[in-house]
């Protein structure tokens, strides 16, 4: 499924605007590329795209920290980024370090509001590696606190998961708060 061009062209005009004017002429093949790009994993419950490896390791904590994000609230359309902070502590099987970052792209290209991105990297990276906990926290920005409504530029959300061992061991889940920035 893909927003058309006419889609564009009936918001142009609902605000007021006149799709055929120059200036844009060409926007309605541009928002349709772009949302094609934005939302790409609309819909999608399940990342594929990742390598696991076996090996020998008492790691503590494995941690992908500052990965940027952008991604779409679910209730008005409108950007929310920021930087997620992934970690887990490993049993037999590592994820390729750069499918972290891969997860977290699958994830946020969808609408969505922040706890539920937390979760989703959340679940899948539990899914996928075997592990004996993970720990997801987000950082945020919101377009639509900040450019409407509320107005109030500059505020952060901070959202966080754990889950098995980050969650009983209250030292390992400080070590990981420490590593967020
Ligand atoms: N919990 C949560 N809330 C979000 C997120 N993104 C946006 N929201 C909030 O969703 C709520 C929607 O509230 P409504 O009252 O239905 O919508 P609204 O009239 O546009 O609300 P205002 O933003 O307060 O003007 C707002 O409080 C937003 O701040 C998110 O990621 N998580
Ligand atoms: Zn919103």
């Amino acid at each position: 499924m893909q927003t058309s061009e006419e889609d564009v062209r009936r918001l142009l005009t609902a605000i007021g605007d006149d799709p055929f004017r120059p200036g844009l002429i060409e926007t309605p093949a541009r928002v349709v590329k772009a949302n094609a790009e934005i939302f790409a994993h609309t819909g999608e419950t399940t990342f594929t795209d990742y390598k696991l490896f076996e090996v020998a390791t008492d790691t503590d904590m494995v941690v992908v920290a500052d990965i940027p994000f952008y991604s779409m609230c679910e209730h008005h359309l409108l950007p929310f980024f920021g930087t997620v902070t992934v970690a887990y502590q490993p049993k037999q099987q590592v994820i390729g370090l750069s499918k972290i970052p891969r997860l977290v792209d699958w994830a946020a290209r969808r609408p969505s509001v922040q706890e539920g991105l937390t979760t989703l990297i959340a679940d899948e990276l539990s899914r996928i590696v075997s592990a004996e906990g993970v720990a997801v926290h987000i950082s945020a920005r919101h377009m639509c606190m900040e450019m409407r409504g509320i107005n109030r530029p500059g505020t952060t959300t901070t959202t966080q998961v754990t889950r098995g061992i980050f969650k009983t061991d209250a030292m390992l889940r400080q070590e990981f708060q420490q590593q967020v920035h």
